[in-house]
Order: structure tokens, then sequence, then C-alpha cells
């Protein structure tokens, strides 16, 4: 199993690294723009080999995509971050252009790959992928909801004062500081609604700090995070590698799904071998429905600006 990742900054080295650690890969590619940056950052990471355990060959390239050739899974993560005080969505100016580049010098050398894009603003550049490549839907995934699920996990458990492994909750929706539709009717703790443990006003409150958990992380890191979105980005990789048929919210094209179509949104999906093998369309109530209708909104107008 061969997984390139494009962009060796904070989420793609953090991202290589949970890889490398999980031990299911026998090469990771670690490819940037910057001279001599991917390579040092491959030369670290190999470093930590026999003291963490793993045997995943970790290899460093300055922007030579022939070293990439052949690779099952792509992880798209280059370009810029936000600052405090910006949306994701003020950075489609310059990552669109990175990511139209990249994912075509991807598909040059692995044409049977599946991508993963993570540069922001995520569900606007999983769609600039699918529209300027002819690769298959279902082999096209925007991360963004597994980390979103992720900070949604963390909120509830610390409202709840409880293990996070007691702790079940999923977000669907954008992946913006507006657009994010946390589940909190369907979040559980051992399979006992948490509206059962917590008040509305509690649970609203768990929903804002997760819609706003990058910007909270932006203003107190000054650039945007890394470990958890490196993390989530080796657990879808992970599912597909080993074709583990695990449910995660992901930005996906939707056609017809949810009501909507020509438009990549988080939904959840089960992940394995083939990439997406099947959306999972879950019975919303009004104010979810409402809710996911408001965020593709934004989505639309952020892909309107491409
Ligand atoms: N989807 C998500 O949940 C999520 C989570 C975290 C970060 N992000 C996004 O991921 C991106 C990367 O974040 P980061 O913190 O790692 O930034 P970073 O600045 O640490 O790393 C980005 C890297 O991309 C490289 N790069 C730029 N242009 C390139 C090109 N054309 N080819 C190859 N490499 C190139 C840079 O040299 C740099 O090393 C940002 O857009 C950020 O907003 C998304
Ligand atoms: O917040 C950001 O800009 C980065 C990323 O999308 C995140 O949610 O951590």
């Amino acid at each position: 199993m061969k997984i390139t990742v494009v962009g060796a900054g904070a989420v793609g080295a953090s991202c290589a690294e949970y890889i490398a650690i999980k031990n299911f890969a026998s090469e990771v590619v670690l490819l940037d723009i910057k001279e001599g940056f991917a390579e040092g950052k491959a030369m670290d990471l190999m470093q930590t080999a026999s003291l963490n355990g793993f045997d995943t060959k970790i290899k460093g390239v300055t922007n030579d995509y022939s070293k990439t050739a052949n690779s099952d899974i792509c992880v798209i993560t280059s370009g810029i971050p936000r600052k405090p005080g910006m949306t994701r969505e003020e950075l489609i100016g310059i990552n669109a252009g990175i990511v139209k580049t990249v994912s075509s010098s991807l598909i040059q050398h692995s044409p049977n790959t599946i991508i993963i894009v993570v540069s922001n603003p995520m569900d606007t550049m999983t769609y600039l992928v699918h529209k300027s490549t002819n690769l298959p839907k279902h082999r096209i995934i925007g991360m963004g909801g597994a980390l979103d699920s992720a900070r949604f996990k963390y909120r509830l458990a610390e409202a709840l004062d409880a293990p996070i492994s007691d702790v079940d909750g999923m977000v669907i929706g954008g992946h913006s500081d507006t657009g994010m539709v946390p589940l909190t009717r369907l979040a559980t703790r051992n399979s006992v609604p948490v509206s059962k443990f917590l008040s509305n006003d509690r649970l609203n409150q768990v929903m804002e700090d997760t819609k706003v958990g990058g910007a909270t992380l932006t203003k107190l890191l000054g650039t945007s995070a890394w470990y958890a979105p490196g993390a989530a980005v080796s657990g879808l990789v992970q599912a597909i590698a080993c074709d583990q048929k695990k449910m995660f919210p992901c930005s996906v094209l939707l056609e017809g799904e949810y009501g909507m179509n020509d438009i990549c949104i988080g939904a959840p999906v089960i992940l394995g071998r083939n990439g997406i093998e099947k959306i999972v369309e879950i019975e919303l109530n009004d104010a979810e429905k409402a809710h996911m209708v408001e965020s593709a909104k934004g989505v639309r107008a952020t892909n309107d600006l491409l």
C-alpha cells in the first residue's frame, strides 16, 4: 500500500506520522514544493521508526511527482492555512490554483488513485477536484466531518464529564464556522441520548463550540490545527487501505442524496478499498434539514467564487 501526502507542512507531516505509527502502509511519500523540506520531515520521522516501532518507509521529495507513481491513496494538504480572524473561505484565491495543479500532477502518475482533499476551503476544493479531473466520484473524498465529529465528541465528553470512549456523535454539513451541522439529537452516551443528561442550553453550547472548533484553535495557535486533522486523515486512509467499511462523515459529491445535487458537502459515507462505497442517508428532522439547506447555501456561494 503506497500513500502520497502532498504538503509536508503541519497537517501533512502529522498525517504521515499517524499513518506510519499505525503501521498498515508499506510506503508514504511526502511531497512539498519547498526545496528539501519534505526530505527533512521524512528523515526526522524515519528516525522515530525504531522508537515508535513501525516499518512504514517514509520518503520525502521536492515536487518530483514521478516518485509518487502508482500511489493507492493521495492526500492533498498543500496550500496556506488561515490566520486568526480569517475564515477558511478566504483561502480560496491561493489554494484553488494549488489544489488544481497538484491533483492533476498526482493523477498523471497514479491514474487509479483515491484522492483525499484536506486543503481549505475543503468542500469547495473537493468540488474543484471533481470538476477539474475525470475521476469517478467514489475516488474523491473531502476530509472535514471526521475532524469536526472528533471535536464534537470532545465537547460532549467535557459537558458530560464522561470519558470520550463513552460518547458517540457525528457532524455533517459544510466544514465551515457557520455551516457545520452537529447532530446533537442523535449523539449518545453508551446508547443513551445525551439530551437525557444535558440541558438544551448546554447542548447548544456544545454545538456552537464544535462549529468554531477550528477558529478557536487558530486563535490560540496563530495558525490552524494539525494533530487532530492529521489523525482524522489517517483514520480515513486506514479505513480505505484496510478495507474497514467504516462510517465517517466526509465531503462527497451528492447526486440527489439529502435532496441535493452538484455539491460536495459532509454526509456519512462507508469507506473501504474502493473509496466511498456508499453514501448513508439518515433521517433528519425539519430543523436539521433546514440547517443542511443553509449549510449548502454557504458552500455553493464559495463554489461560485471558483
Ligand atoms: N480539512 C480540514 O479539516 C483541515 C484541517 C487542518 C488544515 N486544513 C488545511 O490544510 C492546509 C494545510 O495546512 P497546514 O497547517 O499543514 O499548512 P502549512 O503551511 O504548515 O503546510 C502547507 C504546505 O504546503 C506546501 N505547498 C504549498 N504549495 C504547494 C504545492 N503547489 N505543491 C506542494 N506543496 C505545496 C507548503 O510548502 C507547506 O509546506 C490549509 O489549507 C489548511 O487550511 C484543513
Ligand atoms: O480551522 C481551520 O482553518 C483548519 C481546519 O479546517 C480545522 O478545522 O482545523
